[in-house]
């Protein structure tokens, strides 16, 4: 194997809390935010809410009253989170198996959701597919893959229950979750990049166009967050956390419970004057790697001294 033995033998990073030395200088407060009850009589369905962010936006939802049901393709992991949350919370948790990739399979889910509960109040597209490849590898099922998961899924989903929706006279509120590269792109994640990218522009322009039915759509980009289905894909051998810590201001990595309370907020009748909006939650990582100068940060205050008294010697620019 050609990994260097010190990759090897490092824990795997996602099976780990944040210690409290990693909660850096602005610890996580994650507990429910809303009022107790504000989702009592909502309706969510919530894709891939089996694992990681998904579930923890299933369980906010769920505290707060909501009845849920959470979509993806492993019916057993699904099963077993819905069980697990719902006798936590009280509420009802419903599994429903789909490949979101599927049209027919998305129209079945929500065929079934409507049986079940009826039209949904709050639709949170979730679920991603995604690995880092240097892009001359992949290959054309790699990339449909991914932006079937990200991208066609998403719109499959919007557009199955945004038509029943139109057709109840029903409104609801659309979430996505996206990232902070789909914005800037990224290189080694290109598949995920456009493809995050076109479901922010999906967001935007119904938020636009079915407004006037009663559709709110928002969308959060989340910075780096520890789970299993993310750094497994993305940092392999966990050699790349520190740094990534290290560039992120508030000195830690976000939780799943943080973005679950924004997420809950946005979905929430609070949130109502707001839709076509992209919140970055990072922690200041997107604007700390693109300031053109924020690499200062490593010039101590005698190397400060030296420079100051340069720059004040300069006069003029000739
Ligand atoms: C410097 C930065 C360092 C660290 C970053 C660390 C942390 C994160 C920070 C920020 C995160 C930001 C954004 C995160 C976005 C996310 O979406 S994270 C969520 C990730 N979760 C998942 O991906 C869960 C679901 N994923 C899967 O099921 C699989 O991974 C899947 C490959 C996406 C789909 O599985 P499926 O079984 O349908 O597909 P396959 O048949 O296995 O593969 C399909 C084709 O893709 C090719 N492939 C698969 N893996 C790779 C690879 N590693 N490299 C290249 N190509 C790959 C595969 O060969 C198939 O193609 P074919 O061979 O041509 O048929
Ligand atoms: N963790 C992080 O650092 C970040 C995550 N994000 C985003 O947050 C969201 C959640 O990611 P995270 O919780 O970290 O990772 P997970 O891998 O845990 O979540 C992805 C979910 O998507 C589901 N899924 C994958 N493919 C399909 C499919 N074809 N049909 C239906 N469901 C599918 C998976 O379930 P199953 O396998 O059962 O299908 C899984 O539950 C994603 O949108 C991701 O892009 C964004 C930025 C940072």
């Amino acid at each position: 194997m050609f990994l260097p033995q010190r990759w090897i033998l490092q824990a795997r990073p996602w099976t780990r809390a944040l210690s409290q030395k990693e909660g850096g200088r602005f610890p996580p407060c994650e507990g429910a935010m809303l009022l107790p009850g504000s989702f009592n009589n909502k309706v969510a369905l919530i894709t891939g809410g089996g694992t990681g962010l998904g579930r923890a936006m299933t369980t906010t939802l769920s505290s707060l009253g909501a009845h849920c049901f959470i979509a993806s393709r492993k019916l057993d992991v699904l099963q077993k989170t819905a069980e697990e949350i719902s006798t936590q919370t009280g509420n009802k948790v419903q599994a429903i198996q789909c490949d979101v990739r599927d049209p027919r399979a998305v129209a079945a889910c929500v065929d079934q959701l409507v049986e079940l509960a009826g039209l949904p109040d709050v639709i949170i597209n979730n679920a991603a597919g995604n690995f880092v490849s240097p892009s001359e590898r992949l290959s054309a099922n790699a990339w449909k893959t991914i932006t079937d998961i990200v991208l066609n899924g998403t719109a499959y989903v919007t557009l199955e229950v945004g038509k029943r929706l139109i057709q109840a006279g029903k409104g609801a509120s659309f979430l996505a979750i996206t990232t902070i590269y789909a914005e800037s792109g990224s290189g080694f994640v290109v598949p995920s990049a456009a493809a995050k990218s076109g479901v922010e522009t999906l967001c935007k322009s119904l938020a636009a166009e079915w407004g006037r039915y009663g559709m709110r759509f928002n969308v959060i980009q989340p910075g780096p967050i520890r789970t299993k289905g993310a750094f497994s894909r993305l940092d392999p051998t966990g050699q790349f956390e520190t740094s990534m810590i290290g560039r992120i201001p508030a000195g830690r990595l976000g939780t799943p419970g943080e973005i679950a309370n924004l997420a809950a907020y946005l979905v929430s009748d609070y949130a109502s004057w707001v839709s076509g909006a992209v919140i970055r939650m990072d922690g200041g990582e997107y604007v700390s790697m693109a300031g053109e100068f924020n690499a200062l940060q490593k010039v101590s205050p005698e190397q400060w001294d030296v420079m100051e008294a340069m720059i004040r010697k300069t006069k003029g620019s000739s």
